[in-house]
């Protein structure tokens, strides 16, 4: 199987090295067109757009975040090319979400969405087959990883924080279209569950925590579940926990296996 992947951050460079040691190819990359130079691997092609990929790549795997998305998305999938990606909040646009669709369905392609930082994904799926009442979503991250985000317009993250604070409150949408490099573990939740507008979502300052904390609470026809994981992150970004980005190698390698997991 030979695979591009978009954007060449964190995420991607994690990929990168999962990729040399798996029967997947890394053929292509697609940077923004000043960042062009900027990678220069032999074997891989690097172009700023699906027109220009090699025909024989069948996976764009997208590491980029909602631009990237957005600007590759649908090109990619109405060639034919399944995509994969970790950029889940973009679905909380609905043009985006129908754009991404109708590509796919024109294309007979599909888009993949990456697992991310969270688990506990497959649980929400299968509980919403019943009545699924409450799905609430807490994100907690050190102040460090609010940096950059909605959080500064309602804290000052340049002096230590001394207590916990909550600086988002409301449903997941708002949260994935506000914090689009936060909060795509609430449009997951939202979307394995009772979606954007019914899922609770609560996100956390926490000088308290050093790594990134996210909570799951589910009640429904099921019984109830909690599910809370504590992700390191990644040392290129503190942003981004590292199961975000072995959830893409997961997901990559699952597609190119007879049998999934
Ligand atoms: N689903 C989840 O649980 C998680 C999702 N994410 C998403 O993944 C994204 C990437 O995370 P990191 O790698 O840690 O961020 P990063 O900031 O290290 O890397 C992002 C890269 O994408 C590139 N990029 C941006 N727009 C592009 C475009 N239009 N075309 C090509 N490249 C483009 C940037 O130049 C940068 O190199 C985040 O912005 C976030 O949206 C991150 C963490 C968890
Ligand atoms: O990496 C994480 O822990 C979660 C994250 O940034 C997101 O949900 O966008």
């Amino acid at each position: 199987m030979k695979v591009a992947l978009i954007g060449n951050g964190a995420i991607s460079q994690f990929v990168q090295a999962a990729l040399q040691k798996s029967d997947v190819a890394l053929a292509a990359m697609i940077l923004r067109p000043a960042r062009l130079g900027s990678v220069d691997v032999s074997d891989v092609a690097v172009v700023a757009s699906v027109d220009d990929l090699p025909g024989d790549i069948t996976h764009v795997i997208d590491c980029a975040g909602h631009a990237g998305l957005r600007a590759h998305g649908p090109p990619a999938l109405a060639s034919g090319r399944d995509v994969v990606t970790v950029s889940i909040g973009a679905l909380a646009d609905e043009g985006l979400r129908s754009e991404l669709e109708e590509a796919a369905r024109a294309g007979g392609s599909r888009l993949h969405l990456a697992s991310g930082a969270i688990g506990g994904l497959d649980a929400l799926r299968a509980a919403r087959a019943g009545d699924l009442g409450i799905v609430r979503y807490v994100g907690r991250k050190p102040p460090e990883g609010w940096k950059g985000s909605r959080a500064e317009d309602v804290l000052d993250l340049s002096t230590p924080l001394t207590h916990p604070q909550i600086h988002f409150m409301g449903n997941a949408r708002d949260a994935a279209l506000a914090y689009p490099k936060n909060a795509n573990v609430a449009a997951a939740v939202a979307l394995a569950g009772v979606g954007f507008e019914r899922t609770e979502v609560e996100l956390v300052a926490d000088p308290g925590t050093d790594t990134n904390v996210h909570e799951i609470h589910a009640q429904g026809d099921f019984g109830s579940f909690t599910f809370i994981i504590s992700g390191r992150t990644l040392p290129d970004n503190p942003r981004s926990s590292a199961l975000a980005a072995m959830s893409v190698v997961a997901s990559i390698v699952d597609a190119s296996q007879p049998i999934g997991s």
